[in-house]
């Protein structure tokens, strides 16, 4: 007969096998020489009730670039940080009031572009549960966590049409999220979708209940070409502006 297992040695073995699977991923600094603006954001995972959960941002409203839009903990690259880590850190201080030593940092994946054509690094790292936000209010007006689950079978779901200045166009996930204890619903779209489900795809290595823009046998590689498709469209875009 199987026994399962006490919540705390299940968190742990959950925990490991994460790790695992993002380490595999990791993209170090492949990316790190590209000639575009960089930016980072750190995705921050920590367990509650067992599960594992996304920690995410509402930007605040007075914020020139994308405000009260949800995003993860994050900024553009400043002359002082070494790597995409050290940005991602710095800016969650910054915007949060995480500590820097507070985060286990496991692994940088495959970029991401934004709206202003930066190259848009996602650091995984590790946070602790008893973790509470210090929200600055210059930049973030509210801090909330979603089930990572959520971002492979979500119950509130729609694509959104999108084509970027340099001509490339597709379509973006959406997802609502119903926070029933706060009583609130949150948007998550584009980038920060994007980002959120490439992570859950990679921990949970299952198909999600809607399309994704790539080939789940090799999830790896398609991640790294379709970033090089769009990183060359607006590559090429700006060589010829010049
Ligand atoms: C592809 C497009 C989409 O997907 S749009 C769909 C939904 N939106 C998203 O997914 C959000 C995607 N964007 C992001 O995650 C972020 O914009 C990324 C790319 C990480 C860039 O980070 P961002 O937060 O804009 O930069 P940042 O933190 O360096 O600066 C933000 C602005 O705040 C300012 N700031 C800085 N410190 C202070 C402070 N102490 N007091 C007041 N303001 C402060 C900065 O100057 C900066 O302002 P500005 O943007 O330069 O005007
Ligand atoms: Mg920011």
């Amino acid at each position: 007969t199987r026994v399962a297992c006490p919540p705390p040695i299940r968190r742990q073995r959950r925990g490991i096998s994460a790790r695992r699977r993002l380490r595999e991923f990791d993209v170090g600094d492949r990316f790190s020489r590209l000639p575009l603006p960089k930016a980072s954001v750190l995705l921050p995972l920590t367990v509650r009730a067992g599960k594992l959960h996304l920690l995410l941002t509402v930007r605040a409203m007075q914020l020139r670039r994308s405000p009260g839009e949800v995003c993860f903990p994050g900024g553009k690259r400043e002359a002082i940080d070494k790597d995409e880590i050290d940005t991602a850190l710095r800016e969650a201080k910054e915007e949060v009031g995480l500590q820097p030593e507070k985060v286990e940092v496991v692994c940088r994946l495959v970029p991401g572009i934004d709206k202003m054509n930066h190259v848009v690094t996602p650091v995984v790292g590790f946070i602790e549960d008893t973790f509470q936000a210090t929200p600055n209010p210059d930049e973030v007006s509210d801090v909330f966590v979603v089930p990572l689950e959520y971002f492979v079978k979500p119950s509130n779901y729609k694509t959104l049409p999108y084509k970027t200045s340099s001509g490339y166009s597709g379509w973006m996930h959406c997802f609502i999220y119903d926070d029933h204890e706060r009583k609130m619903s949150f948007k998550i779209w584009g980038l920060t979708a994007h980002f959120a489900v490439f992570l859950a795809l990679v921990i949970f290595g299952k198909h999600p209940t809607f399309k994704v823009e790539y080939d789940l046998d090799n999830l790896i590689s398609s991640a790294e070409t379709n970033f090089m498709n769009l990183y060359a469209s607006i590559y090429e875009r700006k060589k010829s502006n010049l």
